[in-house]
Protein backbone atom coordinates (compact mmCIF):
# COMPACT_ATOMS: atom_id res chain seq x y z
CA UNK A 1 0.00 0.00 0.00
CA UNK A 2 1.79 3.79 -0.95
CA UNK A 3 2.51 5.62 2.10
CA UNK A 4 0.34 9.04 2.22
CA UNK A 5 3.34 10.91 2.24
CA UNK A 6 6.52 9.05 1.28
CA UNK A 7 6.60 10.57 -1.93
CA UNK A 8 7.86 13.74 0.06
CA UNK A 9 10.62 14.29 -2.20
CA UNK A 10 8.60 13.69 -5.40
CA UNK A 11 6.20 16.25 -4.48
CA UNK A 12 9.09 19.02 -4.07
CA UNK A 13 10.08 18.52 -7.19
CA UNK A 14 6.61 18.49 -8.49
CA UNK A 15 6.38 21.99 -6.81
CA UNK A 16 9.24 23.00 -7.91
CA UNK A 17 8.69 22.53 -11.89
CA UNK A 18 5.20 24.19 -11.91
CA UNK A 19 6.60 27.26 -9.67
CA UNK A 20 9.44 27.43 -12.65
CA UNK A 21 6.91 27.16 -15.33
CA UNK A 22 4.76 29.64 -13.40
CA UNK A 23 7.81 32.05 -13.51
CA UNK A 24 8.06 30.79 -17.25
CA UNK A 25 4.82 32.05 -18.23
CA UNK A 26 5.59 35.64 -16.79
CA UNK A 27 9.24 35.65 -18.07
CA UNK A 28 7.67 35.08 -21.85
CA UNK A 29 4.99 37.62 -20.83
CA UNK A 30 7.37 40.01 -19.92
CA UNK A 31 9.37 39.24 -22.64
CA UNK A 32 6.75 39.82 -25.39
CA UNK A 33 6.09 43.27 -23.84
CA UNK A 34 9.85 44.07 -23.98
CA UNK A 35 10.32 42.88 -27.52
CA UNK A 36 7.24 44.56 -28.55
CA UNK A 37 8.66 47.90 -27.05
CA UNK A 38 12.13 48.21 -28.69
CA UNK A 39 10.37 47.23 -32.01
CA UNK A 40 8.60 49.58 -32.18
CA UNK A 41 11.75 51.97 -30.71
CA UNK A 42 13.38 49.98 -34.05
CA UNK A 43 10.60 50.66 -35.89
CA UNK A 44 10.63 54.05 -35.41
CA UNK A 45 14.45 54.81 -36.10
CA UNK A 46 13.81 53.11 -39.48
CA UNK A 47 15.35 49.59 -38.57
CA UNK A 48 12.13 47.98 -39.74
CA UNK A 49 14.28 44.93 -40.73
CA UNK A 50 15.39 45.06 -36.59
CA UNK A 51 12.22 45.76 -35.74
CA UNK A 52 10.57 42.94 -37.71
CA UNK A 53 13.13 40.47 -36.57
CA UNK A 54 12.18 41.34 -32.73
CA UNK A 55 8.74 40.64 -33.76
CA UNK A 56 9.06 37.37 -35.16
CA UNK A 57 10.37 36.32 -31.79
CA UNK A 58 7.11 37.40 -30.24
CA UNK A 59 5.74 34.41 -32.57
CA UNK A 60 7.93 32.10 -31.51
CA UNK A 61 7.70 33.11 -27.68
CA UNK A 62 3.40 32.33 -27.82
CA UNK A 63 4.43 29.70 -29.63
CA UNK A 64 6.14 28.14 -26.62
CA UNK A 65 3.35 29.13 -24.50
CA UNK A 66 0.89 27.74 -26.39
CA UNK A 67 2.26 24.10 -27.02
CA UNK A 68 2.89 24.18 -22.97
CA UNK A 69 -0.70 25.39 -22.59
CA UNK A 70 -2.03 22.43 -24.41
CA UNK A 71 0.66 19.68 -23.71
CA UNK A 72 1.50 20.68 -20.27
CA UNK A 73 5.04 19.29 -21.31
CA UNK A 74 7.17 21.47 -18.77
CA UNK A 75 10.62 20.36 -20.08
CA UNK A 76 10.19 21.06 -23.57
CA UNK A 77 8.68 24.52 -22.24
CA UNK A 78 12.04 24.91 -20.90
CA UNK A 79 13.70 23.84 -23.67
CA UNK A 80 12.17 25.75 -25.97
CA UNK A 81 12.78 28.79 -23.90
CA UNK A 82 16.05 28.32 -24.07
CA UNK A 83 16.59 27.71 -27.72
CA UNK A 84 14.40 30.93 -28.57
CA UNK A 85 16.17 33.03 -25.94
CA UNK A 86 19.42 31.56 -27.06
CA UNK A 87 18.83 32.46 -30.92
CA UNK A 88 17.46 35.98 -29.82
CA UNK A 89 21.03 37.02 -27.77
CA UNK A 90 22.71 35.11 -31.42
CA UNK A 91 20.98 37.32 -33.30
CA UNK A 92 21.58 40.91 -31.04
CA UNK A 93 25.38 39.68 -30.78
CA UNK A 94 25.22 39.18 -34.89
CA UNK A 95 23.26 42.33 -35.79
CA UNK A 96 24.41 44.64 -33.06
CA UNK A 97 20.76 45.63 -32.48
CA UNK A 98 20.48 49.24 -32.29
CA UNK A 99 23.73 51.48 -31.85
CA UNK A 100 25.77 47.61 -30.90
CA UNK A 101 24.24 47.63 -27.67
CA UNK A 102 22.93 44.29 -28.52
CA UNK A 103 25.15 41.26 -27.00
CA UNK A 104 24.46 43.87 -23.33
CA UNK A 105 21.38 41.71 -23.56
CA UNK A 106 23.04 38.35 -23.29
CA UNK A 107 24.10 39.15 -19.53
CA UNK A 108 20.29 37.83 -18.87
CA UNK A 109 21.10 34.79 -20.18
CA UNK A 110 23.66 32.96 -17.44
CA UNK A 111 20.90 33.86 -14.38
CA UNK A 112 18.21 32.21 -16.95
CA UNK A 113 20.19 29.45 -17.60
CA UNK A 114 20.86 28.32 -14.31
CA UNK A 115 17.84 28.76 -13.26
CA UNK A 116 16.58 26.42 -15.84
CA UNK A 117 18.69 23.78 -16.44
CA UNK A 118 21.05 21.69 -14.13
CA UNK A 119 24.16 22.80 -13.58
CA UNK A 120 26.17 20.89 -16.36
CA UNK A 121 23.03 21.64 -18.92
CA UNK A 122 23.30 25.35 -18.19
CA UNK A 123 27.52 25.38 -18.20
CA UNK A 124 27.37 23.70 -21.62
CA UNK A 125 24.90 25.79 -23.03
CA UNK A 126 26.41 28.69 -21.70
CA UNK A 127 29.99 27.72 -23.03
CA UNK A 128 28.35 26.59 -26.84
CA UNK A 129 27.02 30.84 -26.55
CA UNK A 130 30.32 31.89 -25.97
CA UNK A 131 31.71 30.01 -28.40
CA UNK A 132 28.97 31.45 -30.88
CA UNK A 133 30.10 35.01 -29.63
CA UNK A 134 33.87 34.48 -30.00
CA UNK A 135 33.28 33.11 -33.35
CA UNK A 136 30.35 36.59 -34.21
CA UNK A 137 33.17 38.93 -32.46
CA UNK A 138 36.26 37.20 -34.77
CA UNK A 139 34.46 37.00 -37.81
CA UNK A 140 32.79 39.99 -38.30
CA UNK A 141 32.51 39.07 -42.55
CA UNK A 142 30.63 36.01 -41.51
CA UNK A 143 27.24 35.85 -43.28
CA UNK A 144 23.90 37.35 -41.14
CA UNK A 145 26.76 38.82 -39.35
CA UNK A 146 26.46 43.13 -39.39
CA UNK A 147 28.09 44.36 -36.16
CA UNK A 148 31.46 45.09 -35.40
CA UNK A 149 32.98 45.82 -32.16
CA UNK A 150 35.65 47.01 -30.85
CA UNK A 151 38.66 45.46 -29.16
CA UNK A 152 38.01 47.16 -25.97
CA UNK A 153 34.30 46.64 -25.83
CA UNK A 154 34.90 42.74 -26.57
CA UNK A 155 37.35 42.27 -23.73
CA UNK A 156 35.12 44.44 -21.54
CA UNK A 157 32.42 42.35 -22.39
CA UNK A 158 33.70 38.98 -21.90
CA UNK A 159 35.49 39.90 -18.83
CA UNK A 160 32.18 40.96 -17.09
CA UNK A 161 30.03 37.55 -18.77
CA UNK A 162 32.51 35.27 -17.57
CA UNK A 163 32.49 37.39 -14.27
CA UNK A 164 28.59 36.74 -14.21
CA UNK A 165 28.86 33.57 -15.04
CA UNK A 166 30.51 32.43 -12.48
CA UNK A 167 28.94 34.27 -10.08
CA UNK A 168 26.09 32.81 -11.33
CA UNK A 169 27.33 29.17 -11.03
CA UNK A 170 28.41 29.69 -7.64
CA UNK A 171 24.91 30.63 -6.50
CA UNK A 172 23.11 27.90 -8.18
CA UNK A 173 25.73 25.72 -6.50
CA UNK A 174 24.85 26.69 -3.31
CA UNK A 175 21.19 26.93 -3.71
CA UNK A 176 20.98 23.58 -4.93
CA UNK A 177 23.11 21.92 -2.42
CA UNK A 178 20.73 24.11 0.72
CA UNK A 179 18.23 22.66 -1.08
CA UNK A 180 19.03 19.14 -0.96
CA UNK A 181 20.16 19.67 2.46
CA UNK A 182 16.41 20.43 3.26
CA UNK A 183 15.09 18.17 1.22
CA UNK A 184 16.80 15.41 3.05
CA UNK A 185 16.46 16.95 6.80
CA UNK A 186 12.48 16.90 5.75
CA UNK A 187 12.64 13.51 4.76
CA UNK A 188 14.26 12.43 8.17
CA UNK A 189 11.66 14.32 10.09
CA UNK A 190 8.85 13.05 7.80
CA UNK A 191 10.30 9.35 8.76
CA UNK A 192 10.84 9.62 12.55
CA UNK A 193 7.01 11.57 12.56
CA UNK A 194 5.45 8.02 11.22
CA UNK A 195 7.86 5.79 13.01
CA UNK A 196 8.15 3.59 16.13
CA UNK A 197 11.74 4.67 17.39
CA UNK A 198 12.07 1.50 19.50
CA UNK A 199 10.83 -1.20 16.84
CA UNK A 200 11.37 0.43 13.93
CA UNK A 201 7.56 -0.14 12.59
CA UNK A 202 5.12 2.41 12.06
CA UNK A 203 4.11 4.33 15.09
CA UNK A 204 0.09 4.92 15.98
CA UNK A 205 -0.43 8.21 13.79
CA UNK A 206 0.77 6.80 10.52
CA UNK A 207 -0.76 3.38 11.52
CA UNK A 208 -4.18 5.85 12.03
CA UNK A 209 -3.45 7.55 8.17
CA UNK A 210 -3.09 3.95 6.70
CA UNK A 211 -5.82 2.82 8.31
CA UNK A 212 -8.38 5.16 6.97
CA UNK A 213 -6.92 4.93 3.42
CA UNK A 214 -7.56 1.46 3.54
CA UNK A 215 -11.23 2.07 5.04
CA UNK A 216 -11.79 4.73 2.02
CA UNK A 217 -10.64 2.19 -0.08
CA UNK A 218 -12.47 -0.46 1.04
CA UNK A 219 -16.04 1.86 1.07
CA UNK A 220 -15.03 3.08 -3.15
CA UNK A 221 -14.09 -0.34 -4.35
CA UNK A 222 -15.43 -3.13 -1.45
CA UNK A 223 -11.41 -4.68 -0.80
CA UNK A 224 -11.88 -6.05 2.12
CA UNK A 225 -9.69 -6.11 4.66
CA UNK A 226 -8.62 -7.35 8.80
CA UNK A 227 -6.69 -6.12 11.54
CA UNK A 228 -4.83 -7.92 14.31
CA UNK A 229 -4.65 -6.52 17.55
CA UNK A 230 -1.93 -7.87 19.59
CA UNK A 231 -0.86 -7.52 22.97
CA UNK A 232 2.47 -9.43 24.60
CA UNK A 233 1.54 -11.25 28.22
CA UNK A 234 2.32 -10.23 30.93
CA UNK A 235 4.80 -7.93 30.34
CA UNK A 236 5.01 -6.01 33.15
CA UNK A 237 6.20 -9.23 34.82
CA UNK A 238 9.25 -9.21 32.42
CA UNK A 239 10.33 -5.76 33.19
CA UNK A 240 10.34 -6.43 36.90
CA UNK A 241 11.48 -9.42 36.61
CA UNK A 242 14.19 -9.07 33.90
CA UNK A 243 14.55 -5.42 33.93
CA UNK A 244 13.46 -2.80 31.71
CA UNK A 245 16.08 -2.91 29.12
CA UNK A 246 15.08 -7.14 28.53
CA UNK A 247 11.42 -5.77 28.00
CA UNK A 248 12.66 -3.46 25.61
CA UNK A 249 14.65 -6.30 23.53
CA UNK A 250 11.37 -8.32 23.61
CA UNK A 251 9.44 -5.34 22.05
CA UNK A 252 12.27 -5.06 19.27
CA UNK A 253 12.75 -8.74 18.45
CA UNK A 254 9.44 -9.54 18.88
CA UNK A 255 8.85 -6.75 15.87
CA UNK A 256 11.21 -8.82 13.87
CA UNK A 257 9.04 -11.83 14.18
CA UNK A 258 6.05 -10.08 12.56
CA UNK A 259 7.93 -8.66 9.70
CA UNK A 260 9.02 -12.38 8.70
CA UNK A 261 5.20 -13.40 9.32
CA UNK A 262 3.63 -10.15 7.49
CA UNK A 263 3.82 -9.74 3.67
CA UNK A 264 4.68 -6.92 1.89
CA UNK A 265 1.25 -5.37 1.82
CA UNK A 266 0.59 -5.58 5.53
CA UNK A 267 1.53 -3.31 7.95
CA UNK A 268 2.64 -3.42 11.13
CA UNK A 269 2.53 -0.78 13.72
CA UNK A 270 3.28 -0.58 17.68
CA UNK A 271 -0.16 1.16 18.92
CA UNK A 272 1.22 1.76 22.18
CA UNK A 273 3.07 0.24 24.76
CA UNK A 274 3.35 -3.37 24.30
CA UNK A 275 0.58 -3.48 21.96
CA UNK A 276 0.75 -3.99 18.31
CA UNK A 277 -1.46 -3.56 15.06
CA UNK A 278 -1.23 -5.44 12.15
CA UNK A 279 -3.21 -3.91 9.14
CA UNK A 280 -3.69 -6.47 6.49
CA UNK A 281 -5.39 -5.72 3.48
CA UNK A 282 -7.64 -7.87 0.70
CA UNK A 283 -7.32 -10.31 3.94
CA UNK A 284 -10.46 -12.29 5.19
CA UNK A 285 -10.98 -13.09 8.66
CA UNK A 286 -10.03 -16.35 8.22
CA UNK A 287 -6.80 -15.33 6.84
CA UNK A 288 -5.89 -12.98 9.16
CA UNK A 289 -6.64 -15.59 11.80
CA UNK A 290 -4.56 -17.84 10.54
CA UNK A 291 -1.60 -15.41 10.14
CA UNK A 292 -2.22 -14.47 13.99
CA UNK A 293 -1.95 -17.95 14.45
CA UNK A 294 1.48 -18.14 12.99
CA UNK A 295 2.76 -15.20 14.28
CA UNK A 296 1.24 -16.46 18.08
CA UNK A 297 2.80 -20.04 17.21
CA UNK A 298 6.18 -18.33 15.85
CA UNK A 299 6.62 -16.35 19.04
CA UNK A 300 6.09 -19.11 21.93
CA UNK A 301 8.75 -21.12 19.64
CA UNK A 302 10.77 -18.45 19.56
CA UNK A 303 13.73 -18.30 22.36
CA UNK A 304 13.73 -14.87 23.50
CA UNK A 305 16.86 -14.13 25.46
CA UNK A 306 18.31 -11.55 27.61
CA UNK A 307 21.72 -11.35 28.90
CA UNK A 308 21.52 -15.57 29.24
CA UNK A 309 18.12 -15.32 30.77
CA UNK A 310 15.67 -16.92 28.58
CA UNK A 311 12.31 -15.07 28.54
CA UNK A 312 8.73 -16.51 28.97
CA UNK A 313 7.29 -14.17 25.89
CA UNK A 314 4.07 -15.19 24.65
CA UNK A 315 1.07 -13.00 22.78
CA UNK A 316 -2.64 -12.45 22.72
CA UNK A 317 -4.08 -11.28 19.78
CA UNK A 318 -7.98 -10.06 18.53
CA UNK A 319 -8.65 -10.50 14.82
CA UNK A 320 -11.54 -8.73 13.27
CA UNK A 321 -12.69 -8.01 9.38
CA UNK A 322 -14.08 -4.96 8.08
CA UNK A 323 -16.99 -7.17 6.84
CA UNK A 324 -18.00 -7.61 10.33
CA UNK A 325 -17.61 -3.69 11.68
CA UNK A 326 -20.19 -1.00 10.82
CA UNK A 327 -17.01 1.74 10.61
CA UNK A 328 -13.73 1.81 11.46
CA UNK A 329 -13.98 2.64 15.08
CA UNK A 330 -16.28 -0.28 15.45
CA UNK A 331 -13.37 -2.41 13.73
CA UNK A 332 -11.21 -1.10 16.42
CA UNK A 333 -13.34 -2.08 19.80
CA UNK A 334 -14.07 -5.21 17.95
CA UNK A 335 -10.39 -5.95 17.79
CA UNK A 336 -10.16 -4.69 21.24
CA UNK A 337 -12.80 -7.24 22.78
CA UNK A 338 -11.21 -9.70 21.26
CA UNK A 339 -8.06 -9.49 22.26
CA UNK A 340 -9.69 -9.01 25.89
CA UNK A 341 -11.40 -12.17 25.43
CA UNK A 342 -8.39 -14.07 24.53
CA UNK A 343 -6.13 -12.45 28.06
CA UNK A 344 -9.72 -13.50 29.86
CA UNK A 345 -9.45 -16.98 28.43
CA UNK A 346 -5.83 -18.15 29.28
CA UNK A 347 -3.41 -15.21 27.24
CA UNK A 348 -1.17 -17.37 24.76
CA UNK A 349 -4.29 -17.34 22.37
CA UNK A 350 -6.21 -15.89 18.96
CA UNK A 351 -9.63 -14.88 19.25
CA UNK A 352 -12.32 -15.16 18.15
CA UNK A 353 -11.34 -18.88 18.03
CA UNK A 354 -12.62 -20.93 15.08
CA UNK A 355 -13.53 -24.65 14.31
CA UNK A 356 -9.69 -25.14 12.68
CA UNK A 357 -8.26 -23.60 15.60
CA UNK A 358 -9.97 -25.45 18.21
CA UNK A 359 -8.96 -28.41 16.68
CA UNK A 360 -5.67 -28.16 16.16
CA UNK A 361 -2.81 -28.24 19.07
CA UNK A 362 -3.59 -25.37 21.49
CA UNK A 363 -1.93 -24.11 24.08
CA UNK A 364 -4.78 -24.10 26.37
CA UNK A 365 -8.51 -25.29 25.96
CA UNK A 366 -10.62 -23.08 23.77
CA UNK A 367 -13.01 -20.81 26.18
N1 LIG B 1 10.41 -2.20 28.54
C1 LIG B 1 9.35 -1.53 28.12
N2 LIG B 1 8.17 -1.70 28.77
C2 LIG B 1 7.10 -1.04 28.34
C3 LIG B 1 7.15 -0.15 27.25
N3 LIG B 1 5.92 0.35 27.06
C4 LIG B 1 5.13 -0.18 28.00
N4 LIG B 1 5.82 -1.03 28.79
C5 LIG B 1 5.38 -1.80 29.93
O1 LIG B 1 4.44 -2.77 29.54
C6 LIG B 1 3.75 -3.15 30.74
C7 LIG B 1 2.30 -3.43 30.40
O2 LIG B 1 1.74 -3.98 31.54
P1 LIG B 1 0.19 -4.28 31.71
O3 LIG B 1 -0.60 -3.27 30.95
O4 LIG B 1 -0.08 -4.42 33.15
O5 LIG B 1 -0.02 -5.62 30.94
P2 LIG B 1 0.72 -7.00 31.03
O6 LIG B 1 1.67 -7.09 32.17
O7 LIG B 1 1.32 -7.24 29.68
O8 LIG B 1 -0.44 -7.96 31.27
P3 LIG B 1 -1.54 -8.47 30.27
O9 LIG B 1 -1.61 -7.45 29.15
O10 LIG B 1 -2.79 -8.55 31.03
O11 LIG B 1 -1.07 -9.78 29.76
C8 LIG B 1 3.93 -2.02 31.75
O12 LIG B 1 4.73 -2.47 32.79
C9 LIG B 1 4.65 -0.96 30.95
O13 LIG B 1 5.59 -0.24 31.76
C10 LIG B 1 8.42 0.02 26.60
O14 LIG B 1 8.56 0.77 25.63
N5 LIG B 1 9.47 -0.69 27.06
Amino acid sequence: MPHPTSSGQLAAGEREDAQVSRLLTWLSATAIGFLIGIGAKAWFAGHSTHAWVLWSFIGLIALNMLYFASTGNRARQKAGMIVIVGLLFTYLIASGGESNTGPLWFYVFPPLLFYLTDLKTGTAVLLFCYLVAVVVFQFPGLPLVSAEYSMDFKIRFFAALTFESIFCFVLEASRLKARNELLTLAETHEHAARTDELTGLANRRDMQNRLAMEFSRYQRSGHHFSIALIDLDLFKQINDQFGHDAGDDVLREFAGLIRTVIRQADVAARWGGEEFLVLLPDTSLLQALTLAERLRSDVSRHAFRFRDQALPVTISAGVCSIAKARSLDDLLKQADLHLYNAKESGRNRIAPRVRSQETESSPSPSP
